[in-house]
């Protein structure tokens, strides 16, 4: 009953029981420290795994230090008695061999899978070896038994299937080898099985036949555990496709050795590609959690921050405070610590690679920008302190992906603002009339391309003391002489922009006289925080609050038009409302924002033809 409600997993008895083997064989190595009459040569120290199907068995056999009846009475007998956490105290347990038993329940996990479990064992001081047994629920046996070698055998009987569970799986050959792999790959010492293989039958042709080689399973060095001078980035891209990370060649590893308040071990990758499901709720972060080499969790959210999400690798902790079914975590400090820590590494490579290798980083911020952005925006902008310095946003002037720093850096002395234009791609702002006066100016303008863009940017708010503004809002900041000009203009034409704003009625929040148009008729500004671009983006959502910016519209009193619009003041008022709304509209295509009467506005545009 314990044991059932301990683990979720029931594979896991199989790390339990391969991480005691292991466990035991460390000790023997301890004691050849101390004891010149043992003699440790790494060679004879093995775990092994067999498969008897006929008989629905799965027997672990080791090399290590085995156990007498005292032994097999305290630490098999008792539960929550851990040999391991003694001995671990009466050693000093050094130079990264570290046992992984502390809680002494590890062992009982057999009994998930297995309906009877004996235990066959011998120490190196004795000839007599003893035989443990037990169902689980009804106590146990001890019985002196014949064994040859030093060492222990666990023998599980495998349970019968049920409508529910499938037990089969436990004696099948590449099952185990899965469990293995997925759990124990790390483990310091060879686990050996027995793995059938086929080959060609010798004088038949066509026919195959079955042989069975031992071979071993797991990869044993942990690479994270290796010297960064022994590897090369051959080493680390075999590790990033055999762990599965993905399928594309990451474009920097990063490995870090940290000894400090937390020791850890970790090796990231920082991927080139995007995986197919990223930008989709079912994609799940996180780096796998390994405590001694021993893996506790596939996916560790809390390694990693949202925006780092892209991030694939593991970290080895030997700090941890696992709960008892090492399935998940006691307390979060040292996590906490090892994330921060994580981040920080994180934070400071792609800072390295955007200053270093430019070409790497434009690649790998066309596939995760994005992410960056959101981290900007997301919690209330509380990550743009470590992001604002890693985003980018294609520049009218270079025409190219360009940093905040690289922007405000060229900026000319008179320019007040960091200018933007958003819109749907590069080739609509650029025709955007909105821009004329800046970039008349010569003043560079960043391009607004995603959703997310103008949001994020209202999170940094100003950055190197200078504010953002869109080309579209009311106050430029731009000095120009025809300023008085277009005042006076202003005034003039009251009449005129008073009977365009009825006609418009709400449409409208204003018709203005441009100060920012050169050679297009009409546009768009806003007035007010919320811009033309984010009433779009926030009118898109599901539930959509139908919100509205604060529109201006704007019209250029140098251009012909506007000729035809007095005129039309003066003699005509139907010409004056069919022009008003020919413009309106005009400046709502341009902005790309529907028309409230498409089939109204080309009847339109007919009536001035005919
Ligand atoms: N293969 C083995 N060889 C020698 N001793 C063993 C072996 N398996 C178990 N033991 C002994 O039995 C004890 C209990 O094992 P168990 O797996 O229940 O707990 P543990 O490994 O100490 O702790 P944890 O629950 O953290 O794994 C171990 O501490 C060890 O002393």
């Amino acid at each position: 009953m314990m044991i059932n409600s301990i683990y979720t997993h029931r594979e896991i008895f199989l790390r339990e029981l391969i991480s005691n083997a292991s466990d035991a064989i460390d000790k023997t190595y301890y004691k050849g420290l101390n004891d010149s009459s043992v003699s440790f040569e790494k060679e004879n120290y093995f775990i092994k795994l067999s498969i008897d199907k006929d008989n629905r068995t799965l027997t672990l056999s080791d090399t290590g230090i085995g156990m007498s009846k005292e032994d097999m009475e305290e630490n098999l007998g008792v539960i929550a008695k851990s040999g391991s956490l003694a001995f671990k105290k009466d050693n000093e347990i050094k130079d990264g061999y570290d046992i992984i038993g502390q809680f002494g329940v590890g062992f009982y996990s057999a009994f998930m899978v297995a309906e009877n479990v004996t235990v066959l064992s011998r120490t190196q001081e004795s000839d007599q070896g003893y035989k443990w047994e037990s169902q689980g629920a009804d106590g146990y046996t001890i019985e002196p038994a014949t064994k040859e070698t030093v060492g222990t055998d666990i023998i599980l009987k495998i349970k019968e299937n049920t409508e529910d569970e499938n037990y089969d799986e436990y004696i099948e050959e590449y099952r185990i080898k899965s469990i293995i792999k997925k759990y124990s790959d790390f483990i310091r010492y060879p686990i050996k099985m027995d793995i059938t293989q086929s080959k060609p039958k010798e004088g038949v042709e066509g026919e195959y036949e079955e042989y069975s080689e031992e071979q071993i399973i797991n990869s044993m060095v942990p690479i994270w555990r290796k010297n960064k001078n022994e590897l090369s980035d051959e080493d680390y891209e075999n590790f990033y496709s055999e762990k599965h990370y993905g399928f594309d060649k990451p474009i920097k590893h990063i490995h870090v050795s940290v000894d400090g308040v937390v020791s850890y071990n970790s090796i990231l990758y920082i991927p080139e590609s995007i995986p197919f499901d990223y930008y989709t709720k079912e994609y799940e972060k996180g780096l796998e959690l390994y405590s001694s080499g021993v893996l506790i969790m596939d996916k560790c959210q809390e390694l990693l921050p949202d925006y780092f999400s892209f991030v694939k690798g593991m970290v080895d902790s030997e700090d941890l405070s696992l709960n008892i079914s090492r399935e998940i975590l006691q307390h979060d400090r040292q996590l906490k610590l090892i994330a921060k820590n994580i981040k920080n590494k994180i934070k400071n490579e792609l800072q390295n690679i955007l200053t270093n290798e430019r070409e790497k980083y434009d690649g790998f911020y066309n596939s995760f920008g994005r992410q960056l952005k959101f981290g900007v925006y997301s919690d209330y902008g509380n990550h743009k302190e470590d992001l604002q310095d890693l985003i980018m946003f294609y520049s009218s002037t270079e025409k190219k992906m360009v940093t905040l720093n690289e922007y405000v850096e060229r900026m000319p002395e008179e320019q007040k603002y960091i200018y933007y234009a958003s819109g749907e791609s590069i080739e609509r702002i650029e025709k955007l009339p909105q821009t004329e006066l800046v970039s008349d100016k010569g003043y560079e303008i960043l391009y607004f391309t995603d959703d997310i863009d103008e949001f994020a940017i209202r999170m940094i708010n100003m950055y190197k003391e200078k504010e953002f503004r869109s080309v579209s809002s009311g106050d430029l900041g731009i000095e120009t002489e025809e300023k008085e000009e277009s005042a006076d203009t202003q005034e003039e034409n009251k009449a005129l922009l008073d009977s365009m704003k009825d006609i418009l009625k709400d449409k409208v929040k204003d018709v203005k006289i441009s100060k920012r148009l050169k050679n297009h008729p009409v546009c768009l500004a806003n007035e007010g925080d919320l811009t033309i671009e984010m009433e779009k983006i926030l009118n898109s959502m599901p539930n959509n609050q139908d919100v509205k910016a604060e529109k201006v519209l704007e019209i250029n009193a140098n251009h012909e038009v506007f000729e035809k619009l007095k005129n039309a003041l003066e003699n005509d008022s139907d010409k004056l409302d069919l022009y008003t709304n020919l413009l309106y509209n005009q400046a709502l295509l341009i902005e790309g924002l529907p028309i409230s009467d498409p089939v109204e506005f080309t009847n339109n545009i007919c009536k001035v033809m005919m």
